[in-house]
């Protein structure tokens, strides 16, 4: 196994020093190392992070492989700085067998571009009836302690409890997709001023903020974990502060596109801007940078969501919804927050591998920590090319915008995955 010393970098935006990887883990820190069996990467200007982990990524295999497979979205991921992703649920077959969960798992470790930790669906087929094979996803080689029917709500209270009961024993967590579906019938985008001029059904705050209402206390009644995934509405952060206050076990993330982007890009009718939920306003935006700053949310999670060509290229009510964050996340965060690079150590990496309980990853570039890690040019602007994107889709709502910052390497367990900004294999 190659060893690398990173001369000169900057750890978590600490004074530049050395890092000695080798054997897998972070051997040496500290000024002026020497190495002569070592590969030396000259990172002055560059900063040091924990590998990025991403708790909600759709990889789209099984089944839609034309959109994503296991190992174009591991490239992606590490392309963008992560090194441990969360396989969301929603594939075809649905992940609701310890069979499904463990060909996902398999997958990554064959790719072994980045750990893919397997999310298991709370319900069977997603269609919020009954509850999945929970234990037998757990007791399975993925070891599954997230499950979500993400992109459904588990809309039934009484499933919703008899879930949250069930992983308690394993301390597993619920991360639910917070719609109340009778509220967002044929909805198409954020309801509020813009739908109204463009004559589009609205999706309603209040349809993720009663959900949210609701599953904290149901939360706190049965004393499990919950987690909020892609919270939008400046009214959810306000119930989530609620329950945090109350000591309710709740986690929460936010996206990117919804820290950034408003309900105004729906007036082009370009379906890259379809999400789900729906691009809100700019005071919801600014709700969601004080709470995310704050810690009422816990973590930026990417929803990467890759949809293939004709389910994104036609009419606005016909796509698909979702878009692609991988390859953009760490940009986008450094465009929002600033070069606070503890905060986004904590939002991408620290906070979601304790959440989804992912051993070695989440950890500060420190002697004897597993070596995962990337390290950002954050001087570097670069223009996003769909065509140049590792993801098999091209539906990313950056297109030709300038971002800040770029990956220059990543490295799993002291391999490098990216190197000078390129995927290694
Ligand atoms: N976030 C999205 O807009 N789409 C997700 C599922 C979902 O959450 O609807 C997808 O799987 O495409």
């Amino acid at each position: 196994m190659t060893a690398y010393l990173i001369r000169n970098v900057s750890v978590v935006g600490a004074e530049p020093t050395d890092l000695l990887i080798r054997d897998g883990v972070v051997a040496e820190t500290g000024a002026g190392l020497t190495a002569p069996d070592a590969t030396v990467l000259d990172a002055t200007g560059l900063v040091a992070l924990p590998g990025l982990v991403d708790l909600h990524t759709h990889l789209r295999e099984p089944g839609r492989e034309d959109a994503e497979t296991v190992e174009s979205g591991s490239r992606a991921a590490a392309l963008g700085g992560y090194t441990a992703v969360c396989a969301m649920a929603n594939t075809s077959p649905v992940a609701d067998t310890a069979g499904v969960v463990e060909q996902v798992w398999r997958l990554g470790r064959e790719a072994g571009l980045v750990d893919v930790q397997p999310i298991g669906a709370v319900t069977v087929g997603l269609a919020g009836g009954q509850l999945a094979e929970l234990g037998a996803m757990a007791d399975s080689a993925a070891r599954v302690r997230i499950f979500s029917d993400d992109g459904h709500c588990v809309a039934d209270p009484k499933l919703m409890r008899r879930a949250l009961e069930y992983v308690k024993a394993f301390d597993g967590v619920i991360a639910q997709h917070a719609e109340e579906p009778r509220l967002t019938e044929g909805a198409q985008m954020h309801e509020g001023e813009v739908s109204t001029r463009l004559g589009l059904t609205g999706w309603p705050a209040v349809a993720e903020e009663a959900i949210i209402a609701r599953d904290v206390l149901l939360a706190e009644h049965v004393g499990s974990r919950l987690h909020i995934c892609h919270v939008s509405t400046a009214g959810s952060v306000e119930v989530l502060r609620h329950a945090k206050a109350r000591g309710v076990k709740v986690t929460a993330e936010v996206t990117p596109h919804h820290l950034l982007l408003t309900d105004e890009k729906a007036t082009t009718y370009d379906p890259v801007y379809k999400v789900n939920p729906p691009l809100r306003t700019a005071a919801d935006i600014a709700a969601l940078r004080g709470a995310l700053a704050e810690g009422v949310i816990d973590i930026i999670a990417t929803d990467h969501a890759p949809h293939a060509v004709e389910d994104k290229e036609c009419e606005w009510a016909y796509a698909r919804p979702g878009m692609l964050g991988l390859e953009t996340a760490l940009s986008i965060a450094l465009d929002v927050l600033g070069p606070q690079w503890d905060l986004i150590a904590e939002r991408m990496s620290r906070a979601p591998a304790r959440i989804a309980g992912l051993e070695g990853h989440g950890l500060d570039p420190a002697p004897g920590v597993p070596a995962n890690l990337t390290l950002v040019d954050p001087a570097a602007r670069r223009v996003i090319e769909p065509a140049e994107l590792a993801s098999r889709s091209r539906n990313t709502p950056y297109a030709r915008m300038t971002l800040p910052g770029r990956i220059v390497a990543t490295f799993l367990r002291g391999e490098p995955t990216v190197l000078d900004g390129k995927a290694v294999k």
